[in-house]
């Protein structure tokens, strides 16, 4: 792809988007476009209209959206169907309006029904029922991945869905009721140690899995989809491995150097029991992951410790 190709990243500033900017810098791209959501609030459709129409955008990629753990998920049930379904519609087919040439759409593997089989692979999209914590960010990106499927079909265009599984990295949200469960372990146990090695309670039995992959690593799957011409509408992005979030909080405890005991909250929820994700298809594509946990998890939190960190709230 052209250096000089104009790429609007949107959600430049989250977690997901700042990986994606500072990728695509360190690979010469040299015409970039980002927006504060204080500038152009992507939940309203003439402002987003008005944006495509003078900036001309050539390609587009979705890293906007209203993100957060299971609590907030749990608890926000509008603000994740409703926001999600504004950003995404209203850039989809401002793109598609305004000849957006290529368009890279982020969903997440909890698009894939709870119980379905493990690994999950792409093909078991729609096929049962959802997890209820979430179903409602779920079917906002269902919605999002059909939109570009539905404008690949009809018209012929480049728009791709990538599916990632949870991620982590710098610049993420350590707020501890909306965050997701890596960066909230990595605050508690640091504070915690912090605070004469107070215990740490965490979230429901520690049972479910989980699969975790760099940000970094997205970033270059993006990457790679930007400059590849995918020849399906839907990927998995992932590790293919994962762990119970019991052995996470161990890994986290150990990395950290926190004394004190693990408590569990059973009062919480535990969410899916599994979402681990079939990725041969992106990595047949061409790509892999390439950070291991361990160290990902190590340099997380030295980002931390060296950094402001974030707080995403529920307005
Ligand atoms: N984090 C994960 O574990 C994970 C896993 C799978 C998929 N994903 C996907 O990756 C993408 C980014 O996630 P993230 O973790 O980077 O989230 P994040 O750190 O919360 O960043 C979200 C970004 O979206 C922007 N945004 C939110 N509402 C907006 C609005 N109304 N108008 C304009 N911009 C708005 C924010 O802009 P401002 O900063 O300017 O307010 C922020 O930069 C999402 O599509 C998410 O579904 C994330
Ligand atoms: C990728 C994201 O996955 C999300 O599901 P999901 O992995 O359960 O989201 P997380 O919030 O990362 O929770 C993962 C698991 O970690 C447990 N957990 C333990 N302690 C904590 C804690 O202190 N904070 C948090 N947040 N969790 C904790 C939590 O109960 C759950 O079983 C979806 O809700 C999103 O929509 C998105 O898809």
């Amino acid at each position: 792809m052209d250096k000089n190709t104009k790429i609007y990243v949107a959600g430049h500033r989250g977690m997901v988007g700042s990986a994606i900017w500072r990728n695509l810098k360190a690979k010469g791209y040299t015409n970039l476009i980002g927006k504060t959501s204080k500038e152009l609030d992507l939940r309203n459709q003439a402002e987003v209209e008005l944006f495509f129409r003078t900036e001309k955008p050539e390609v587009v990629i979705d890293a906007a959206a209203r993100v957060g753990g299971i609590l907030a998920n749990n608890d926000y049930p509008y603000h994740f169907l409703m926001e999600n379904l504004q950003i995404q519609n209203n850039l989809i087919d401002a793109a598609h309006q305004n000849k957006v040439q290529k368009f890279i759409f982020l969903g997440s593997s909890c698009i894939y029904p709870k119980h379905a089989p493990q690994p999950l692979k792409e093909e078991y999209l729609l096929t049962d029922t959802l997890e209820p914590t979430n179903e409602w960010y779920a079917i906002a990106k269902i919605a999002g991945v059909k939109a570009c499927e539905a404008i690949r079909k009809q018209y012929g265009k480049d728009f791709v869905s990538l599916m990632p599984t949870n991620l982590y990295g710098p610049n993420d949200n350590f707020d501890l009721k909306t965050s997701h469960v890596l960066p909230a372990m990595i605050r508690k146990f640091h504070e915690a140690k912090e605070n004469t090695n107070s215990n740490v309670k965490l979230w429901g039995s520690g049972t479910p899995m989980r699969e975790f992959l760099h940000v970094d690593d997205l970033a270059e799957a993006v990457s790679f989809a930007l400059e590849n011409k995918l020849e399906d509408h839907l990927y998995n992005v992932g590790t293919g491995e994962d762990l119970t979030i019991k052995k996470l909080a161990e890994t986290i405890q150990e990395i950290v150097g926190h004394k004190g005991e693990i408590k569990w909250d059973s009062s919480k929820p535990d969410g899916t029991p599994r979402k681990l994700m079939d990725v041969s298809k992106m990595n047949e594509q061409g790509w892999k992951a390439k950070i291991e946990l361990k160290g990902g998890i190590e340099k997380t939190y030295q980002w931390f410790l060296d950094n402001e960190y974030r707080e995403v709230i529920v307005k």
